[in-house]
């Protein structure tokens, strides 16, 4: 059946949006095809949930729902170094404000893009103005240029707000060994990357300089200014990992893996050691577990929310959030800082996780939650939640009715159980629901868990999605026996198997301490009967109407049964993904990704060494660090250069299971140009990583003090370059005409005024034996002639290409000639026509030894 064949009306009445969303088989509605502005945003489940579930204060819960179905601000954020950053943002602040100020739409002044008090240095911004709008409202279309521009150059990140906070909780310092176990699509990664890299480049060009790079003392610069820090992001999804890499790639950050993995059984990365001694393996300073969730913080810009939220969605994501923490918590350095995220409201998602996780380490002497008051302190908040109700809905399969409950305890769900065993023995509830989704109960003060240092950000407090945050530190090494006081007992310690099984090296965690007794079912923090919430308080909220099961729904469309957790059907019946789930349905990953090969080149590689001495790159340098992405390590097209962790990381780990599926900055490319066997380096470096290795150049250096001079290298390719020195390319033509051919460092430094440059800058050029050119691809040259000139529609001049479509347009016409001809010469004496083929033949001949082809024709595929 078609799309939305089946009864045709939208699903508005209770449980109708999730029915048809997750019953594909029965051809339900699919969100996504409306309008979001057609989309009821109203779902009483998810309404009655919160308003009971006593989050917050009747007055301010109407606030916060009526935040919840309003249009999401539009927000986003300047990115990269920051210096970088801050001239971009003078640009959008000193060109676009004002323009949009003097805007109105539909009658009303456009209100404009406003800095969010929350974050420092006004980098991050926000703007009621829909996206739809600013996309498709004319006044808006130089604005919406420069958003896509930037955002395609990396210089602004389109983030929601609630999104941007983790990071900042997680107080990464340059030279941390960071991992992000749930990464993609890499918004996250992108702070985090920002945060391990530092000043990095103003302190190596000190290094350089020979001046001590380490300025302020904070992390580690050993690496002559260079971060010596780890990040590793992974996503279990194989396809949203390689969103990941795409996401990545632009941050040129040779620091950087990425990896494809289930985060609940993150393999154990082995270090180097000495034979004969303990394996040793890496651990982590810092952890960000953005589990996946629920979503239900994300109403205002997710429709599935309203039309398909059940508790269920939580409750199915409990155990998997906690397997994920828990196993962070494992690889954290004792000291160590790890936050835990969700865009869901929902405590069972939140704190039961947070409270369930620290009680499976051996509590709060083992890993203590952090009070990040300090942290964004301008971030309006709401403290984390010590109590709140289980919500499920339970029916009887084949019947019509189903019965909300608010369970306060574990007790009292056992007891609703029991009790409709007896009366109702079919009727069923989530098999989901665990001791570990209620509210802990400490012994003692000393050993509760102090929930409310968690941070809850509720839509209404400053007008952004919702967001939960957690900080937990490592307080001392997680012993395996201790997890056996978990209720989640088996499910950790088979995760901790799962983890050894893909690497068949160990588990790096700590030794089992003999000393140390597993505290068993005698736990003080294990979940007890709280005396006065001992009866059953089930509160029945409702009692609702089900849609009745029909022949095209599928029989175990899970709501007809529910708690079945019934996997959704696709029309063909093949189980597909349900809306809100991003459980892996592999153990590994969700697929199984093809080989990636990183083969490092010896230190003393003489191609390496030729490239480097045509570029006057100091000895200084590391050598060691050069990749190449073929499993016989040749040097075919492009050569990587990663750190020196990321390298150790990768060599230690690729054949132990480990799935790397990125790693690298691309340094250089072989240029293919006609006699390149002649050339010192037929190499050209790239945009990519030219900054890394500009500071310790001192060849092949061309300074561009000139803002006409850019100008004109932008907007034209290949601009001449004639023996006679007559060209117009001012101070960067008169240095390139003693410069051998190749490739060359165009270097920009920052200057003041108007005809200054905002910023510095470091671009590749290749030097023609008969002009130049730089070596940027279309889009980055419009953005950049956007940002410095304010260029909105560059017609970028290439006289290689025209040539070669005006040569190809000709050939095109002599081929139809001929065609034509050869038509009309059917119709003649075959004698003639053989001679005048023969002909052909010679002319032919005469032509190709004749020709010669330019070098510049063959490098029309160079940008
Ligand atoms: C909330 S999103 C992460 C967003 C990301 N941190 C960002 O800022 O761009 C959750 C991610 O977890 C991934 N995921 C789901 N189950 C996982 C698992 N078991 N291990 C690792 N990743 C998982 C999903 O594919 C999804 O990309």
């Amino acid at each position: 059946m078609g799309r939305g064949g089946r009864g045709g009306g939208r699903g508005r009445g209770r449980f109708r949006g999730k029915n048809k969303g997750r019953g594909g088989g029965g051809g339900g509605r699919d969100t996504r095809t409306e309008s979001w502005n057609d989309i009821a945003r109203k779902n009483e489940l998810f309404e009655s949930y919160y308003r009971m579930g006593g989050f917050l204060e009747e007055a301010e819960f109407e606030e916060m729902w009526k935040y919840l179905a309003s249009d999401l601000p539009n927000s986003f954020r300047f990115t990269g170094t920051k210096s970088d950053a801050l001239a971009v943002r003078e640009i959008f602040k000193k060109r676009y404000i004002p323009a949009i100020k003097s805007m109105d739409f539909e009658g009303e002044p456009v209100e404009p893009p406003k800095p969010v008090a929350a974050f420092p240095d006004e980098l991050v911004w926000d703007m009621k103005t829909h996206k739809k709008v600013i996309r498709r409202y004319a006044p808006f279309a130089e604005f919406q240029k420069f958003l896509v521009a930037e955002t395609t150059s990396g210089n602004i990140s389109r983030q929601e707000v609630v999104s941007m906070i983790p990071p900042h909780f997680l107080d990464v310092k340059p030279g941390m060994v960071v991992l992000d176990m749930c990464a993609a699509p890499g918004s996250k990664t992108a702070q985090l990357a920002e945060m391990i890299h530092g000043d990095e480049e103003e302190r190596v060009a000190r290094a350089a300089r020979n001046e001590n790079p380490n300025v302020d003392g904070e992390g580690d610069y050993s690496d002559d200014g260079r971060s010596t820090g780890l990040l590793i992001a992974n996503d279990t999804d194989y396809k949203r990992a390689g969103m990941l890499t795409h996401q990545v790639k632009r941050l040129n950050f040779p620091n950087l893996i990425v990896t494809n993995h289930d985060a609940a059984i993150f393999p154990s990365v082995e270090l180097p050691s000495k034979q004969g001694e303990k394996k040793q393996y890496l651990k982590y300073d810092r952890i960000l577990a953005d589990v996946p969730c629920s979503g239900d913080g994300t109403a205002r810009k997710n429709p599935n929310v309203w039309s398909k939220w059940t508790p269920k969605d939580g409750l199915g994501l409990h155990n998997l959030q906690l397997r994920i923490l828990f196993r962070g918590l494992q690889m954290l350095k004792k000291g160590g800082r790890l936050v835990y995220s969700t865009c869901s409201m929902n405590p069972v998602e939140n704190e039961a996780v947070v409270a369930a996780a620290i009680e499976a380490c051996g509590g709060v002497s083992k890993v203590q939650l952090v009070d990040g008051s300090n942290h964004l302190p301008n971030l309006k908040r709401k403290p984390g939640l010590n109590k709140w109700k289980v919500y499920d809905t339970s029916a009887v399969p084949g019947g019509e009715k189903k019965t909300a409950h608010l369970f306060n305890n574990w007790d009292a769900f056992v007891k609703a159980k029991q009790k409709y065993q007896n009366e109702e023995p079919e009727r069923q509830f989530s098999s989901k629901i665990a001791p570990g989704c209620f509210p802990p109960i400490a012994a003692s003060e000393e050993e509760r868990i102090p929930l409310e240092r968690c941070v809850r950000v509720y839509p209404h407090l400053q007008d952004t999605g919702g967001f939960f945050i957690a900080i937990l530190e490592k307080l001392d090494d997680i012993k395996i026996a201790q997890i056996s006081a978990s209720d989640n007992t088996e499910l950790l310690r088979k995760a901790m198997q799962e983890s050894e099984n893909i690497t068949p090296a160990p588990v790096a965690e700590e030794p089992s301490n003999q000393d140390e007794k597993p505290n068993g079912s005698t736990s003080p923090l294990k979940r007890k009967l709280d005396d006065s919430e001992s009866g059953e308080k089930t509160e029945v909220i409702k009692k609702v109407k089900t849609v009745e099961a029909s022949a095209d729904r599928p029989v175990n469309d899970s709501n007809t049964v529910p708690g079945a957790e019934a996997p959704t059907k696709s029309s063909n019946g093949a189980p597909t993904k349900p809306a809100n789930d991003d459980h892996p349905k592999l153990k590994g990953s969700t697929q199984q990704s093809s080989k990636e090969y990183f083969e490092y080149l010896p230190a003393d590689d003489p191609s390496i060494a030729q490239i480097l001495d045509f570029f006057g790159i100091s000895q200084r340098f590391p050598r060691d660090r050069f990749m190449v992405k073929n499993k016989e390590g040749l040097l075919l097209n492009k050569i990587y250069y990663t750190s020196e962790l990321a390298k150790t990381v990768i060599n230690q780990n690729k054949n132990r299971g480990l799935k790397f599926i990125h790693c690298g900055v691309v340094m250089f490319v072989s240029h293919k140009i006609k006699d390149a066997e002649l050339m010192k380096a037929p190499w050209r470096l790239q945009n990519e990583g030219i900054r890394i290795l500009e500071p310790w150049a001192d060849k092949r250096i061309v300074k561009c003090t000139n803002k006409n001079t850019l100008y004109k290298l932008l907007i034209e390719m290949f601009p001449k370059l004639p023996r006679d020195g007559s060209h117009d390319i001012g101070e960067v033509g008169d240095q390139l005409m003693d410069m051998e051919i190749g490739c060359c460092f165009v270097r920009i430094e920052e200057s003041e005024g108007d005809d200054g440059f905002p910023f510095r800058m470091v671009l590749p050029l290749w030097r023609h034996p008969g002009s130049a050119n730089l070596m940027v691809d279309k889009d980055d040259r419009k953005a950049m002639l956007l940002r410095l000139f304010n260029e909105k529609d560059p017609q970028i001049k290439n006289h290689v290409a025209e040539k070669a479509a005006a040569a190809a347009e000709q050939e095109r016409r002599e081929n139809e000639l001929e065609a034509k001809e050869a038509e009309d010469e059917e119709s003649k004496d075959p004698e003639e026509v053989e001679a005048k083929q023969a002909m052909e033949v010679e002319e032919e001949g005469d032509t190709a030894e004749g020709g010669v082809l330019l070098s510049e024709t063959m490098e029309v595929d160079q940008d």
